[in-house]
């Protein structure tokens, strides 16, 4: 005992001076010693703890197991009344007797009353993230499919209604360019202002200018009094479709460039600057690459717009899409006629052979006069466009005509097969996924009929 109160009493200045709490008890578990800062933190008189038992005012210290095990406890995480404490309590020795235990604490109330509310805030950012997700995902009209294509640029068009950067949407007409745009505005910030969209390719060139900027009452002859605000003031605070972008004239591109810059415009026959806040997504079914390296479309203006780019693919490419569109066309159809109609496993067939060049709008059109000319709520062969039905025959034709005065061996049709497909796609999972076998069988038919 003696010995232990030597101990505090060399180690007191030192005890004193510390900012962290301590409470030594002896080895009868009485608290012999509490310093300043144990006051500070647990809100309690140095009085209230000395001569007491340990357990009776601080129940879970841990001070009395290491009174009876010796054993050191280091980082503990405790609560000593209604501060939240990390301790080291270590026995203290004396020629291998316990002869007491020390007990250093850190009050991290703070850190963690801010890690608690950091935690907090963190859920509610996750929570209101996920419900402003769920909210903006309005994915009504928009039929992605379930091609690796089409999720990526699923993935990159809701990726792009988060940022408010210029996206370049590529794709052969009728893929869905003006879709994808008015689903990314949709799923934008902007979504509650204007979505508008301007072929740049169907009105004539002298007009556009007029049309996008607006124009100054007299600007021009047959200018209306009053003047006309063009498709940016129009559009503001929404988002503005440039669609056909590559048939915009060299002069017309250099004012868009200018707009994206410097966020205004000037009507025409006007002199004063407009401010806009506009988000320009453009659309082409030309490549601009080429057309800026032929010096047909300023490359300057190109890498402005396409920060952001989506391609989408031509739907001859991603045939496994081809169902979900005609359900959704079904679906629609039955809403506007109330007529319920169902695909039949023949149409089906022929409509995924054939290769659609007009892509997703001619697709809705075989459907749409399909339904039309259905009598059975069925639709069948008879009911498709002739053309259609007659490339089906055309395909199964050409099939015959080529094996039809040599009888090829099923292997050679099968080499045949893999080889062509290959020629054709380049692209070994692709093949596969085209002639429907696993890219395992693939590989051994390949090198079977020694094909590279
Ligand atoms: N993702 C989609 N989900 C549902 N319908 C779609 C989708 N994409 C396209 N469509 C349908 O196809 C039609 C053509 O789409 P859209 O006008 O967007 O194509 P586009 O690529 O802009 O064509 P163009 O280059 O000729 O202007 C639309 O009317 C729409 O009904």
């Amino acid at each position: 005992m003696k010995e232990l109160e030597r101990i505090i009493r060399d180690k007191e200045f030192i005890f004193e001076s510390l900012h962290d709490g301590i409470s030594i008890i002896d080895h009868r578990g009485i608290v012999v010693y509490v310093n300043n800062s144990n006051t500070r933190i647990t809100k309690k008189e140095k009085s209230y703890f000395l001569g007491k038992y340990v357990q009776d005012i601080v129940p879970d210290s841990g001070m009395l197991g290491v009174l009876e095990t010796g054993q050191k406890l280091i980082d503990i995480t405790t609560h000593v009344f209604d501060a939240n404490v990390i301790s080291n309590i270590v026995p203290i020795m004396d020629g291998g007797r316990i002869i007491g235990v020390i007990s250093i604490f850190r009050d991290i109330t703070e850190i963690k009353q801010l890690t608690d509310k950091l935690e907090y805030a963190n859920t509610t950012i996750k929570q209101l993230y996920g419900k402003l997700h769920k909210v903006n995902e309005d994915m009504s009209d928009f039929v992605a499919g379930k091609s690796q294509a089409m999720k990526e640029a699923l993935k990159y068009a809701l990726k792009a209604g988060m940022v408010d950067s210029n996206l370049l949407i590529e794709g052969e007409s009728g893929t869905g360019k003006e879709v994808l745009a008015r689903f990314v505005h949709k799923n934008s910030p902007r979504k509650d202002k204007p979505f508008l969209a301007v072929n740049c390719a169907s009105i004539p060139f002298n007009l556009l200018e007029s049309e996008l900027f607006g124009y100054e009452e007299g600007a021009f002859t047959g200018a209306k009094k009053g003047g006309h605000p063009g498709y940016f003031e129009m559009a503001s605070g929404g988002t503005l479709l440039l669609d056909e972008i590559a048939d915009m004239d060299i002069a017309l591109q250099s004012k868009i460039l200018r707009v994206i810059q410097n966020k205004e415009i000037m009507k025409v026959g006007g002199s004063r600057l407009i401010p806009i806040d506009v988000r320009i997504v453009a659309a082409t079914h030309k490549d601009l690459r080429t057309l800026v390296a032929s010096g047909k479309f300023r490359g300057d203006l190109f890498y402005r717009l396409e920060v952001i780019r989506i391609s989408l693919p031509p739907l001859r490419e991603r045939k496994e899409d081809i169902i979900y569109y005609i359900d959704n066309m079904l679906g629609k159809m039955r809403e506007k006629t109330g007529r319920k109609v169902s695909l039949g496993e023949d149409a089906l067939k022929i409509l995924n052979s054939y290769d659609y060049p007009g892509n997703i709008r001619e697709l809705e059109n075989i459907i749409e006069r399909a339904v039309v000319m259905d009598e059975d709520g069925i639709i069948t062969k008879k009911d498709l466009p002739l053309y259609i039905a007659e490339h089906d025959i055309k395909s199964s034709s050409q099939l015959n005509l080529q094996y039809n005065d040599h009888f090829p061996t099923i292997k050679e049709i099968e080499a045949d097969a893999i080889k062509k497909a290959m020629e054709k796609y380049k692209n070994k999972s692709k093949v596969a996924d085209v002639l429907n076998i696993s890219r395992a069988s693939l590989y051994r038919k390949m090198e079977k009929y020694n094909i590279n």
